[in-house]
């Protein structure tokens, strides 16, 4: 064949791709819904007229951006990255609902892109479904809660991260606690991995197959929490369920029972909890036979138990029951080198969770987390980094620019009370925890209170004094 006939099949061929590809792109335009293409990192390769419109772009000008500057919260990169299909997920795009399918595009067994396509465009279509799906999800919840509570502990000792001698010596306790049939108390201030620590006790134990059920002593209404724990039988109150309800202790029989803050529960409900634990049986309220469970009980407190002990708050003997084997889990600013494996491991759990991923952290940001004193200890770590991944562009990696301010003052503001007088020092010092606190717990007052260890009332009186809005 001559070089001519060669050039004119190639031009021929051109020819029938351009004409089958404007085909394709007219096809796609007419279509009722919007489709949006990705290569295998997550760049436009195509975008069709509806879906451009929908967002409010030219489709010419998306082509070749990274599908995260297009699109607020989509997935499609990580499907084009994990080749996993979602179909039916809801995405909100420009303050709208929308329901959202993606697909991996594959090349000889291999993910070569991905194709996103929203299902329901018309806002009327998806509040309506939106609504109907809120509800299903709240109703999923409840009964997740009701069972899934009850379902096994999620975490085991290898999800606990730190190599420091204290953490490890933290961890060497509750193995050995697993081991036995005695009841935990679990000691910590907020944030420290308490509740990490119960989880893998209870995965650790002869009681893992059984269920591990959770209960937060002072996120319950006292007058709710015996009914709680221990269930009710129909007619007990106004408002009770027919049939009655089985309580905590009986979903939990056979495995483990948490109780949360059991620095906070009632001394009414102490006498009653004391009493489960010397009889190893319960009775449900308006019950009138008692029922044998067989639990073990593990609880945790950021509160200081003996001082309660001391002043009425807590009752000793409940104290002593509880006691039995006691683990201490150190705060995040007595282990420092524990930070950058927590960190690294939490940049992995976030990145998949909020799917952006970031390719790592500067030295300096490593530093300046270091540096810091983590009153929050390792939730406010959590917090943290989640609010700063959302700030780096995709792939990118984590400078020290990206992380809170607060973070970053932290360390001036210890240096900069030249000139001022010990009460002022003091005051300052007050204001910045106080500021440091409520910018960890996103302003959230009564967590503010309980992480400064100072009542709600003073934390208004201080809040009022500083000018602190
Ligand atoms: N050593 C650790 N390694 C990895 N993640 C951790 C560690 N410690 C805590 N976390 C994470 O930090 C968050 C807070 O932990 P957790 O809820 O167990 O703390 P807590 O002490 O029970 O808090 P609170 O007293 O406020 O209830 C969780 O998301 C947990 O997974």
């Amino acid at each position: 064949m001559g070089i001519l006939d060669k050039s004119k099949m190639l031009k021929d061929y051109f020819e029938k791709q351009q004409l089958l590809a404007n085909e394709l792109a007219a096809i796609l335009d007419f279509a009722h819904e919007g489709i949006v293409v990705t290569d295998k990192k997550g760049y436009i390769t195509m975008m069709n007229e509806p879906y451009a419109e929908f967002l409010g772009v030219k489709k010419e000008e998306v082509i070749g951006k990274h599908v995260t500057e297009i699109i607020d919260g989509t997935r499609l990169h990580i499907v084009a990255a994990t080749g996993k299909q979602e179909i039916g997920d809801i995405q909100r795009i420009r303050g709208k609902n929308i329901v959202v399918m993606r697909m991996p595009i594959l090349k000889n067994g291999q993910v070569s892109g991905a194709i996103g396509k929203i299902m329901f465009k018309d806002p009327k279509e998806v509040s309506v479904l939106a609504s109907k799906i809120t509800k299903i999800e709240k109703e999923l919840n409840y009964y997740k809660d009701a069972l899934g509570q009850a379902s096994s502990a999620r975490y085991s000792f290898s999800n606990i991260i730190g190599i420091s001698e204290k953490l490890q010596e933290s961890k060497y306790l509750a193995e050995k606690a697993a081991h036995t049939n005695s009841n935990v108390l679990i000691r910590g201030e907020s944030g420290t991995g308490k509740e990490l620590f119960a989880h893998a006790i209870h995965s650790c134990s002869y009681r893992s197959p059984k269920p591990f059920v959770k209960i937060n002593c002072a996120a319950i209404p006292a007058e709710l929490l015996e009914s709680e724990l221990f269930g009710y039988e129909e007619g007990a109150f106004t408002g009770a369920r027919r049939g009655g309800k089985i309580g905590k202790f009986e979903s939990a029989n056979g495995g483990s029972i948490f109780l949360d803050e059991i620095g906070d529960m009632p001394l009414a409900m102490q006498a009653k909890l004391l009493r489960v634990l010397q009889e190893k049986e319960i009775e449900r309220v308006g019950g009138v036979k008692n029922i044998e469970v067989d639990v073990r009980i593990i609880a945790a407190t950021h509160r200081n138990l003996e001082e309660m002990v001391e002043k009425g708050e807590f009752r000793e003997d409940l104290y002593y029951r509880l006691n039995v084997m006691n683990i201490q889990i150190p705060s995040l600013r007595e282990r420092p080198e524990d930070i950058p494996m927590i960190v690294r491991h939490l940049l992995e759990k976030i990145s998949e969770q909020v799917g952006n991923y970031v390719s790592g952290i500067s030295q300096d940001a490593m530093n300046r987390l270091g540096q810091y004193n983590w009153p929050g200890n390792v939730r406010e770590l959590e917090n943290v980094l989640e609010r700063t991944i959302i700030l780096v562009d995709y792939a990118g990696e984590i400078k020290e620019t990206h992380l809170p301010m607060y973070l970053r003052k932290a360390e001036k503001s210890r240096f900069s009370q030249q000139g001022k007088d010990l009460k002022e020092i003091l005051a300052d010092a007050e204001r910045d925890a106080i500021l440091d606190c409520l910018h960890q717990t996103g302003g959230n007052r009564s967590e503010t209170a309980k992480i400064l260890k100072i009542s709600r009332s003073s934390l208004y009186e201080r809040l009022w004094k500083y000018g602190i809005e």
